[in-house]
């Protein structure tokens, strides 16, 4: 929800905004549940959830209404609840500040709005929190709690601790997976959050990087590059690219004709050359053992399409059970390879179409075909264009960022090696849709110094801020 968020704001819908209309949904509710002139407590955390309580107080303005802050209203945790806070200063409600858990009084109420704690609790219920919770499922008031029953965790459903009983709760934009089981009725409340802000790629989704990437502490992916023969700078881009997207280690594999060469773009690769002048079928159990202890492969840069590259690749495919993007040359393989691979396919239209698939002008309606051919398919697939298409089958993703001077050779490389690092940190969609939204942002960056004259290295030193939300 978090991206979502970022997303709807990065359209021009605030969360502010998403906040009036949970507040408002919160009021409805309220009407609903008691008669004007009815006495309502509002229990109100810090955070954003009680701020929508806070809203719901202007809405109220026929009932009998207490607003109780747990806590200093100076240690509200986000502006615009501080802001809601601070609107009610006229006397739509008999606002009272809790600074410890004695001084709780719930009073007898008809009805209470339990907005302590929604998305945002992380353990059992501290004080006041916790005083208050009882209180609340003690009295003999309705009890509405906001988008999720304080204590309860939206995800999984369990408390740490004590939770909430509420009669009803409203909960925001769409039901989460944690208040399926609960036993009292639960309504989901529009709250006018854009569906492009879940379809277009946005700063929102560069916040799975934060969480991720911390989880992956210190293995931020090891990524294998398999490619070279007829061209060298292919392979090196690509390897390049997945350092700036954040990988640790970058090696490649390609013809030792060429090793030197690959080598000679950048002393942070790790080049390791096999026999002959392309890769070949005799090369695969090599290639095999040595993938095992990487976490991603990319395949394809500058492999060229001779049939023993070909053949090597699906050979390779066919026994690999890791996680693998697909680009270029040794795209044509995969739809007659079975594998156990997790694949991230990254053609542009006309590669789809050698593929089997199907394209069309109108994003919208190539949306669905690539969402249908990767669902055929099995794997994710990036279908590059004017919007970038990205798919595992189920969850579209469709990305806007990039520009027309991108069509400049290597660009590719660049994204394949990008997705190639981000696929080791974050799931294969997720991976696919980051690494075309910071592509794409790269190349805007480019575009702005260099326009139609930017080449692929320029993206290489601007993807890190494509990948950092403050790279506005
Ligand atoms: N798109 C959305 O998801 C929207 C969400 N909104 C609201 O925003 C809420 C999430 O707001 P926040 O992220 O600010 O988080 P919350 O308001 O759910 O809680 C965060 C606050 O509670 C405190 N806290 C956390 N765990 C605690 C515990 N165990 N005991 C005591 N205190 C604890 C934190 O210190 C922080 O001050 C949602 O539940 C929803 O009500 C709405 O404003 C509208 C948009
Ligand atoms: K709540």
């Amino acid at each position: 929800m978090a991206a979502v968020d970022l997303n709807a704001e990065a359209l021009g819908v605030p969360r502010k905004q998403l906040m009036e209309s949970s507040g408002n949904a919160v009021a409805r509710a309220c009407r609903d549940l008691a008669d004007p002139g009815a006495s309502v407590a509002i229990v109100a955390g810090r955070g954003n959830n009680g701020g929508d309580a806070l809203v719901a107080a202007r809405f109220l303005k026929a009932y009998d209404v207490t607003v109780h802050l747990l806590g200093r209203p100076e240690t509200i945790s986000t502006d615009i609840a501080r802001e809601n806070w601070d609107a009610l200063v006229a006397g739509e409600a008999d606002r009272r500040t809790v600074t410890d858990s004695v001084a709780f009084d719930l009073g007898d109420p008809d009805l209470v709005v339990d907005a302590m704690l929604g998305t945002g609790v992380t353990g059992a219920l501290r004080e006041p929190e916790a005083t208050a919770a009882r209180a609340i499922n003690e009295s003999a008031a309705t009890v509405l709690a906001v988008d999720v029953p304080s204590g309860l965790d939206a995800d999984t459903g369990d408390a740490a601790g004590l939770a909430v009983d509420a009669d009803r709760v409203v909960t925001f934009h769409d039901d989460k997976p944690g208040l399926v089981d609960l036993d009292c009725e639960v309504v989901v409340a529009d709250i006018g959050i854009p569906e492009a802000a879940e379809l277009f790629t946005g700063p929102g989704d560069l916040l799975a990087l934060d969480r991720d990437a911390q989880s992956h502490k210190g293995d931020h992916g090891d990524v294998l590059v398999v490619g070279g023969g007829p061209y060298t700078g292919a392979p090196a881009l690509a390897a390049q690219s997945a350092l700036r997207a954040g990988a640790d280690l970058a090696r490649v594999a390609c013809p030792e004709g060429v090793a030197r060469e690959v080598q000679g773009y950048s002393e942070n690769l790790i080049v390791r050359g096999f026999s002959g002048d392309r890769l070949a079928p005799e090369h695969v159990p090599d290639l095999l053992d040595f993938a095992a202890d990487r976490d991603v492969v990319v395949f394809g840069p500058g492999l060229g399409d001779a049939d023993e590259s070909l053949d090597a690749v699906r050979e390779f495919l066919a026994a690999y059970d890791g996680t693998a993007v697909v680009d270029a040359d040794a795209l044509q393989v995969v739809p007659e390879v079975e594998t156990e691979a997790t694949l991230i396919c990254t053609p542009h239209q006309g590669e789809l179409r050698k593929m089997g698939g199907e394209t069309d002008a109108d994003w919208e309606t190539r949306r669905d075909l690539v969402r249908e051919f990767a669902a055929d398919l099995g794997h994710t697939l990036l279908v590059k264009g004017a919007y970038d298409v990205v798919s595992d089958g189920d969850a579209v993703r469709v990305n806007r960022t990039g520009n027309p001077g991108m069509t400049v050779g290597g660009t590719g490389d660049v994204l394949a090696g990008a997705t190639g690092a981000l696929a080791a940190v974050l799931p294969p969609l997720d991976a696919a849709a980051v690494a075309a939204y910071a592509n794409g942002r790269a190349g805007d960056f480019a575009a702005e110094e260099f326009g139609g004259g930017l080449v692929a290295t320029d993206l290489l030193e601007r993807l890190p801020v494509g990948l950092r939300g403050d790279g506005e």
